[in-house]
């Protein structure tokens, strides 16, 4: 498959590396705002920043070349993402966290909540800890996981911080030089705690789900997750 790498950076380059080892062609490496011609590629892979992710998806959409995006922090347009993909019947895949483990870990997180929800001894927090460069907070992975909550317990919101209320999940942003990315979920009562974390060691993970994306949506047509790329849950 030809490739675009809208976004060229720490992401970009890491998922050059698996491409190019499954034996793709990166045809375009973006790293600003110029106008290209995404029609180069068959598929292109968004990793770039809040700012400009819906600029790089909705002219992948506009082209009709299918787009895949990791970029987080610029969800108050993805309904927007959607809307176009389905009028110009598309094809777009975001996910907040593309690797395997991270996906295996969202669907232990709704089994949990849902164990956990009648159990009001339990408070529940997050943490997340990432790289000083990281643009967003919470992370997006964060926010798909106080999702998965939300959905299967009586928590109403996230917050980032200290909870002010009681219907939310805090969940607490740390910066740490050089952590690829680490997630806890933390139930906790006066007798014990029940945790659950994801460390990811590198971004191979990240990357290597990206272009399994890639691979998967090139054929096809709609709006799709990772639920559907990976067959769980
Ligand atoms: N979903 C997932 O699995 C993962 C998601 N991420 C997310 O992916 C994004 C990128 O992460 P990372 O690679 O670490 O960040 P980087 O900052 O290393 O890379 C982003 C790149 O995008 C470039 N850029 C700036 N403007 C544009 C534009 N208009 N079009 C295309 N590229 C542009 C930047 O260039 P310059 O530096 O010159 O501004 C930079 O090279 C982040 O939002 C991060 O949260 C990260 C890891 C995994
Ligand atoms: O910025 C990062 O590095 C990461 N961002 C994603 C997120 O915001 O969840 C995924 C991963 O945690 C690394």
């Amino acid at each position: 498959m030809k490739i675009a790498l809208l976004g060229y950076g720490r992401m970009g380059k890491e998922i050059e590396k698996v491409a190019i080892s499954r034996g793709h062609e990166i045809v375009i490496k973006k790293n600003n705002e110029e106008d290209i011609d995404v029609n180069l590629a068959d598929v292109a892979i968004d990793f770039s920043i809040p700012s400009s992710a819906f600029n790089n998806i909705s002219n992948c959409i506009n082209n009709n070349v299918p787009v895949i995006s990791g970029t987080t922090g610029w969800l108050e347009k993805y309904k927007d993402a959607i809307a176009l993909c389905k009028e110009k019947q598309g094809a777009f895949i975001y996910a907040s966290n593309f690797s395997l483990g991270v996906n295996i870990f969202f669907e232990l997180n709704r089994q949990l909540a849902k164990m956990m929800h009648t159990l009001e001894d339990y408070s529940i927090s997050m943490e997340e800890i990432h790289h000083t460069r990281k643009l967003d907070a919470p992370s997006g992975t964060a926010i798909t996981l106080a999702e998965g909550i939300i959905e299967n317990s009586s928590k109403k919101k996230w917050e980032l911080g200290k909870s002010i209320s009681e219907n939310s999940i805090p969940i607490s942003a740390k910066r740490i030089a050089d952590i690829p990315g680490t997630h806890t979920v933390l139930y906790n009562s006066e007798v014990d705690a029940i945790e659950i974390k994801h460390t990811a060691h590198n971004r191979k993970g990240f990357a290597l789900g990206a272009v399994v994306a890639a691979e998967w949506i090139v054929d096809k047509t709609g709006v799709f997750s990772m639920k559907d790329v990976l067959n769980i849950g």
